[in-house]
């Protein structure tokens, strides 16, 4: 299926995170990671999205080449990896190009090991010098990069200068406000940062707790974002969708008793 171009469109990557921790509470390999990502993929989502964390609570690395070769039958899809560059994603990335599968997008974030989920974009200065090497050494796997940062305008050309091609702004403390009164000033924060991250020439993608509620709102507001990374909020929407139509089969399975 075609999609339209990024520039057009904000392109839908559904993050699957969340099937994964299900998944891991048995060894019976389901929900199966890649069969979710098939139905997302044919319902139209531009995107699939993981965050091999080091503990493995969710996605682990085998499920980072299942979906690779996944994707390999989706050429007009794109594969987003999220992670700590100081921890485990280099090595899952380089492994993954070396086995020849796709890897359209690395998502830096700066995430302690164990960490409950991610809370906060990259500092600079602080962080500038070490990521400088190590964006080089991502985008050598042919990958694009985008930082995931706070909605802060100030700190974007100083992202654009360790060789970023997009920013993630974390969108937490958006989804947070939403219908508060501060919903307009943190609108407000995160145009400021895409316009300047637009100014330097970096795309704009956006992301955390993104949900049906929110998303159109804050897309009217913030403009020219070429991508969403939605995971927590959709899985729990596709489960409650789904509720229904599951309880109906298991109800057919149980009248089947008495067909011949
Ligand atoms: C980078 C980011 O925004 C996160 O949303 C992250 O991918 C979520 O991770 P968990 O699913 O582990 O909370
Ligand atoms: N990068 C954000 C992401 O992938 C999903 O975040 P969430 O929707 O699970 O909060």
């Amino acid at each position: 299926m075609s999609h339209s171009p990024l520039s057009e469109t904000t392109a839908l990557s559904v993050n699957l995170n969340k099937v994964a921790t299900l998944r891991n509470t048995r060894h019976l390999g389901i929900p199966s990671i890649i069969r979710a990502a098939e139905l997302c993929l044919k319902a139209g989502a531009q995107g699939i999205t993981v965050h091999p964390r080091p503990d493995e609570r969710h996605i682990r690395g085998q499920d980072v080449f299942e979906l690779g070769r996944l994707l390999k039958d989706w050429p007009d899809r794109e594969f987003n990896i999220e992670g700590n560059p100081f921890h485990n994603l280099m090595e899952l990335a380089i492994a993954v190009k070396e086995a020849g599968l796709p890897l359209h997008q690395l998502t830096f974030v700066p995430d302690s090991e164990g960490q409950f989920t991610s809370d906060h974009g990259w500092l600079f200065p602080a962080d500038a010098s070490r990521l400088g090497a190590v964006v080089a050494k991502a985008r050598g796997t042919g990958a694009r990069v985008s930082l995931f940062m706070d909605p802060d305008a100030g700190a974007m050309p100083a992202a654009k200068a360790v060789g970023a091609d997009r920013v993630e702004l974390y969108t937490e403390p958006f989804a947070a406000s939403w219908g508060s009164s501060e919903q307009a000033a943190q609108l407000a924060r995160y145009r400021a940062a895409a316009d300047a991250a637009h100014a330097v020439g970096l795309g704009v993608n956006a992301g955390h707790d993104l949900n049906r509620d929110n998303l159109t709102g804050f897309l009217r507001e913030v403009p020219g974002v070429n991508e969403v990374s939605i995971g927590h909020a959709l899985i729990a929407d596709a489960l409650e969708l789904g509720y229904a139509a599951a309880v109906v089969d298991y109800l057919r399975c149980i009248q089947r008793v008495r067909q011949p």
